[in-house]
Order: structure tokens, then sequence, then C-alpha cells
């Protein structure tokens, strides 16, 4: 899609009422007639001082009316302008953020984390400003312009021919520079938001910038981004300034011809005075939309640019979140043949099957990158499989809705992501309804937080800072383990949850999920020797497939991978030292 193609296509999107588009056009029509009524007014007026040296009371009212009146209905004009341009952006917005959501898990991994926000915030920005400043100008411009062009051919249609010369001639000027200028404006505007996604990335990884000590890598990767904006920045105003200039040329040029002719003519006497002022009047009229031009101009461009970047999004194809809702029940969760891979080339995994046991717990092992998190998100349905299927509770998770399947499930990450907010907005996060406080005191107990959070000043109230930054890694995966407990999920996925405690927490969070687990269906990404150990099943998972599976004591018996892994991660060599570990 061509970018005009894509702005008219926003706009219509965005049509404001019909109601507020006929007073527009009511208010801009009036307005626009008002405004040439004065210099007609002034003509008269000025005739009759030259004739009969005075006015008449009732001439100077009409023209104070007129100029009131005139004044009144602009400011009405750019205060409904105002109102079309803001519901656009905030209908724009929502369309954006409510698509955004929606979109696959695959339009997240490929884009840098400000991009959508840039798009949200700054590019619905700029298509409200060329709807409410500069269509103002435009609009009543362009009614100006022409009934000025109108009248000056009934005052003297010589000079208008060269007044249309000089439009054309300007218009000529400017076309190839406005071409160009739309293909900067979407560069500079697709930087600015790649500068932005690497600022907002950047900021959040402080503390890896400086033990990595990143800041003059960091501060020469900026100051070129920095320069390469200022280089685009520059083509665009010099662009800007050459339009600019030729406007100027014109209109200074049509001004200096029309003053120089009407004043022999005056001077003559071939014209009054009060026309050769109307004309100057009118001629203001031509050559200060005119001169406006450069900047509709370039807020027009922009907002092609801008438009193409939000429909980019709002035509990119939503995930299926919607199908059969149902209640997870006591039945097991069945992987049939699952190929997937992030990228078609480089497949994750293929054909796997395993089952995972109603009410029990699974520990998944395998290497680093064997895909332990990614089934995670498969059993999800963040993404979809390539071929093959995972059956819950008896229907295929495709065309289960998302959101019945994932309010029934627990599910603690690895690195336990928390909101810039309190520990208690942390814990009810997409709750429905406020939760029972004995069910909240249950997962705060089962979850091992209740003496952590006794030890805080306002308790619950306390706010954990920009990602959970004011708390421990332990502390954080606590609060992530309870707030999934919250949800009594039918299924629990724990992601390594227990990496990042110290051995005394590591002992009580186990009994915790012991407990936690009774009766649920557990899936485990196993780091912890102690959870393997537990495990009711355990699936070695290699090369995309299940390598073996069974209790641990089988598999150190059967599966020489699975021992030689055991080894590896715990750092064990024998049976004799594992049972050791483990008691
Ligand atoms: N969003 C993604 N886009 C593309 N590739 C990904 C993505 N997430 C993971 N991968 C790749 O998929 C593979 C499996 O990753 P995954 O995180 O599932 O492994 P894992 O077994 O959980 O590893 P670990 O034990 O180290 O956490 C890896 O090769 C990883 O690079």
């Amino acid at each position: 899609m061509n970018s005009t193609a894509s702005l008219i296509r926003l706009v219509r999107r965005t049509r404001p009422s019909g109601l507020l588009l006929s007073t527009l056009f009511v208010v801009t029509l009036m307005s626009s007639l008002l405004g040439l009524l004065v210099p007609l007014q002034t003509k008269a007026l000025l005739d009759k001082l030259s004739e009969a040296g005075a006015f008449t009371n009732e001439q100077a009212l009409v023209l104070l009316s007129v100029l009131i009146g005139s004044a009144i209905l602009a400011g009405v004009m750019t205060y409904i302008m105002g109102k079309i341009g803001n519901e656009q952006k905030r209908k724009l917005r929502a369309d954006l953020f409510n698509h955004i959501i929606a979109l696959p898990m695959s339009f997240f991994d490929n884009t840098r984390a400000g991009e959508p926000a840039n798009r949200i915030v700054k590019d619905t920005e700029i298509i409200e400003n060329l709807v409410s400043e500069q269509s103002v100008s435009f609009l009543s411009g362009v009614v100006s312009l022409l009934g000025s062009f109108i009248i000056l051919w009934f005052l003297d249609w010589q000079m208008t021919m060269v007044m249309l010369g000089a439009v054309m001639v300007s218009f000529m000027l400017i076309l190839p520079f406005s071409m160009r200028l739309t293909m900067l404006s979407k560069h500079l505007q697709d930087t600015e938001a790649s500068l932005l996604g690497r600022l907002t990335e950047l900021f959040s990884n402080i503390r890896l910038l400086r033990t990595q000590c990143a800041q003059e890598f960091e501060i020469n990767h900026n100051n070129s981004q920095l320069n390469g904006l200022y280089h685009t920045a520059m083509k665009e105003h010099f662009l800007l300034a050459t339009i600019g200039s030729l406007v100027n040329l014109v209109i200074m040029g049509s001004i200096v011809l029309v003053l120089g002719f009407g004043a022999s003519r005056v001077a003559s006497g071939v014209m009054t005075l009060g026309a050769f002022v109307a004309f100057i009047m009118f001629l203001l009229n031509i050559v200060l939309p005119m001169g406006q031009l450069s900047m509709v101009v370039a807020a027009f461009n922009k907002a092609k640019g801008a438009a193409i970047r939000i429909n980019e999004i709002l035509t990119t194809p939503l995930q299926i979140e919607e199908g059969v809702k149902l209640s997870l029940t006591n039945e097991s969760i069945i992987v049939r043949e699952l190929s997937f891979g992030y990228r078609d080339d480089k497949m994750i995994f293929d054909t796997l099957n395993c089952r995972f046991m109603a009410g029990k717990t699974t520990a998944i092992v395998g290497a680093s990158g064997a895909g332990k998190s990614t089934l995670f998100a498969l059993l999800q349905g963040f993404y979809q499989a390539k071929s093959g299927c995972i059956e819950v509770a008896g229907s295929n998770l495709n065309e289960i809705d998302k959101e019945s399947l994932r309010s029934q499930v627990g599910y603690v990450a690895q690195d336990s992501p928390l909101l810039c907010a309190t520990i208690y907005e942390n814990l009810v996060y997409g709750a429905k309804q406020q939760p029972d406080p004995e069910r909240l005191r249950q997962a705060i107990i089962d979850a091992d937080l209740k003496h952590f959070i006794d030890t805080l000043p306002v308790g619950l109230d306390t706010q954990v800072g920009e990602r959970g930054v004011t708390l421990s890694g332990g502390q954080r995966q606590r609060i992530a383990l309870a707030r999934a407990l919250l949800k009594e999920p039918a299924v629990l996925l724990l992601d390594e949850a227990t990496a990042n405690l110290d051995a005394h927490t590591e002992a009580a969070i186990q009994l915790a999920l012991h407990k936690a687990q009774a009766g649920r269906t557990t899936i485990i990404a196993a780091h912890r020797l102690s959870t393997v150990v537990d495990a009711d099943n355990i699936l070695v998972i290699q090369n995309g497939k299940v390598e073996s599976q069974g209790k641990h004591d089988e598999l150190m018996q059967s599966s020489e991978f699975y021992s030689q892994l055991i080894s590896k991660q715990f750092g064990l060599k024998t049976n004799r030292d594992i049972t050791v570990a483990c008691s």
C-alpha cells in the first residue's frame, strides 16, 4: 500500500461523526466567506472616504461585525479541528494498543521493546498534528484562496493570471522536493523509533552496562546513531528550507509585481485607492496560505510516514486466541508428533511425543537450549506448532480458548518478571476480581513469602521498583510463585523456579512446592537435583525428541545421556554422590 493510501485508510478508519464534519464544513465556509468580505467592505469604506471625505457609521459597523465574526469563526474552526484530531488520536492509540497486545509472540521476539510504544505515542501524535494544526490552515487557506482568485478575476483578470502563473510555478518547483521529503521523513521516523527502542532496552539493563564496562561502547554507539539522525534531519531541513525559500520567492515576486502594477494604475486614475487596497488584501489571502504550504507539505509527508508504520502494525494478522472454553479436569496433557522451530530452518522439536500425567509431577531435563522453556511457551499457546499437536483435556490446544487455558495454568518463569507496582498489585495482576483474603494469605504462606512481607513496614503495599529491582532474585521468584498459586491452577509450570534461592529458602520453598504440587499436574524445567529426584516422571530431551523417560533411579541405570547430564549439571560423579547430595 502506498503512503497516501495508508494515510487515507487511517483517516477513514478514525472518521469523525457526521455532525462534527458538517459543523466543521459550515463553520469553515462561513469563516472563509466572512474573510473574503473584509477586503470588499474595506474597499467600499475607502472609496466612500476618498469620494465624500467620510464613511458612514453603517459601513464602519458592518466592517467591524465582519472582522469580529470572522475572528470568532476562525477560533471555532480551530477548536473543532483540535477535537477531531484528538478524537482520532485517542481512537488510533486504542486501536493500536488493542492490536499490539494481541499480536503473536513472534512479533515481540523480533521487535525492540520501545518500538510499539513509539508507534502508539509518537506516530499518532504526528497524524494528530496534521489534522489539528495543519488542516485548519489548509482548509481555510483553500477556501480563501479560491474565493480571492474569483473576486480578483473580476477586479483585474490580467493581474490574476500573473498570480495563477506564480502558483503553478511554485507547485511544480515544490513537487520533486516534496516526494524526496516523504522518503526522508519515513527514514527519520524509523531511525528515531529504533533509537527509542535501543534506549529503552539499555536503561532497563543499566546494571549489565556497568558490569560489562560498556559505557564507552554505548557512548560511541549512541553518538553514531545521533550523528545518523542529525544528518537525516539536516537533509530534511535542507529540503524544507528549499521549499520554503522557493515559496517565499514566488510570494515576494508576486507581491512586488502586483504592488508595482497596482500603484501605477492608481496614479493614472484607472483604479481607485479602495480597489487597490482590496487587491492587496486579497493578495494576502492568497499568499499567506501559500506561505504555509511548506509547513502543510512537511506535516503531510511526516503523517504519510507515520501512517505506513501504523498500518504495518494494524495489518499484521492477530494470533487466534478464541476457541473452546474448557475446564482442565484430571486428564493428562499429551504431546503428539510435535514439531516446532522459531525459524523454519531450525527446529527445536522434531516429532516430539510425551505425556504429562494428570496430578503428577514431571521434570524435564536436557542440555541448555534443549527447548524446556520453549515447551512451556507451547503449552501456554504462545506459539503454534508447525505440525503435530498438544492435547489438553481431550482437545487440541490450538482449538482451545487461550484465556480459559491460561487462567487455569500457573506459570513461574525463569526471570520472574514483576511490574513497577506494589507487591499486592503484582500478586493480583490480571485477576478479574479481588482475591479472597484467605486465599491470598494461603498463597503467600505456600510461597514462603509471609515472613518476608511481615518484615516490611508497609507489607503488601511495598513498591518493588522497576521490574522488581528493589527485591532479591529469590524474593522476586517467591512473589511470582505466590502469583501463580493464587490462581489455584490445575496445571503448574515451573521454569527453574528455585534457581535463585539460598539453601534455607530453597528447602522451605521445596516444602511449599510439594504441597502446591499435590493433586496438580506439575511440569518443572528442572535444574535442581532434588526436583529431579522427587519427580514422578522425568523426560529427558535431546535433539528435539524424548531421549528417555522414567524415574531418576531407573534413568541412572538405563540412560547414559541422563547420567552424564546429571553428573555434568550437578558436578556429581557417582550414584553415591547423588544420594548424598539429595539426603
Ligand atoms: N523467542 C525466540 N526466538 C528464537 N529462538 C529462540 C527463542 N527462544 C529460544 N530460542 C532458541 O530456542 C532454543 C531453545 O531455547 P529454550 O529457552 O527453550 O531452551 P532451554 O532448554 O529452556 O534452555 P535453558 O536450560 O538454558 O534455559 C535455543 O536454541 C534458543 O536459542
